[in-house]
């Protein structure tokens, strides 16, 4: 099995501030990751660095065996939703379109009518493609998640990153966005940053824990020691009355 992306020894400063440290590890190809950790731990630098949108400062990354720097059309990406300004006036299609970043934001650029067609396929393929001319404003969280999903998709990516796509949506849409990912993972590699315990309990298939360093890489089934190596507190204040479908079931005085 191909390794999509390969990362040894990586450490990220920012200033004098070390938001991670000598990182190693490697996503197979049809990988679903999920990735967990404490405010602060360096998830989202994490999948930055991987994005190439911030210098690393030592180690490497590798994406399909080239430098990720030189393979980054090969990496969709889904920036937290709470970063995106719902009231910038724009249409979901444009939204789509924006995303082929191949024609880069050349002044009065026509997209070719394959462009567009290309961008309602992936309007489709999340399940929104009636919301096409509807202004991003309009639309619901859940929506415009699928919306950003889309978006992601339209260089056609061999590797998605998500940064907690769930954290702004209802139950019922959250329901709907794994079930797409699950969908989508057929073809893609899928990185996954969340908080939602559920998800990475009976979605994700491999789970890494971000605190600074990675704390742990493996089945995503976590014992107490390592989330008070993440949290620094009892799994049950994390979990909320869900530890068990992480961690292996435990007697309550353990
Ligand atoms: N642009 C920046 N400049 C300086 N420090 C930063 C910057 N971005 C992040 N940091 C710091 O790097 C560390 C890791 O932050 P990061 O956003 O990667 O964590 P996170 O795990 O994604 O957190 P959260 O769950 O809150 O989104 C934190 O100490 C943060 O304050």
């Amino acid at each position: 099995m191909e390794t999509a992306v390969h990362i040894t020894n990586l450490s990220v400063n920012y200033g004098k501030t070390q938001a991670l440290q000598n990182i190693f590890l490697d996503v197979s190809e049809g990988e679903f990751l999920g990735i967990m950790g404490p405010n602060g731990g360096g998830k989202s630098t994490l999948l930055k660095a991987i994005l190439g949108l911030i210098p690393v400062t030592t180690g490497q990354i590798q994406i399909y065996n080239k430098a990720h720097m030189k393979n980054r059309s090969e990496i969709g990406y889904v920036p937290q939703f709470s970063n995106m300004d719902k009231q910038f006036p724009i249409s979901c299609i444009e939204v789509v379109l924006t995303g082929q970043l191949k024609h880069g934001l050349a002044p009065f650029f026509h997209y070719s009518k394959k462009d567009k067609m290309t961008a309602w396929e992936k309007l489709e393929r999340v399940g929104i493609e009636k919301l096409a001319n509807r202004q991003i404003a309009e639309l619901s969280g859940g929506e415009f998640q699928r919306l950003l999903i889309a978006r992601a998709l339209a260089v056609n990516p061999r590797i998605l990153l998500l940064d907690e796509p769930t954290a702004s949506v209802d139950a019922v849409s959250r329901e709907q966005i794994f079930t797409l990912l699950e969908e989508l993972n057929r073809e893609k590699t899928i990185i996954l940053v969340t908080h939602d315990l559920l998800a990475i309990s009976s979605k994700v298939k491999k789970l890494a824990c971000l605190n600074g360093t990675l704390v742990y890489h493996g089945e995503p089934e976590v014992n107490d020691k390592i989330m008070k190596q993440l949290y620094g507190c009892p799994v049950d204040l994390i979990a909320h009355g869900v530890p068990h479908r992480v961690l292996r079931e435990h007697k309550e005085e353990e």
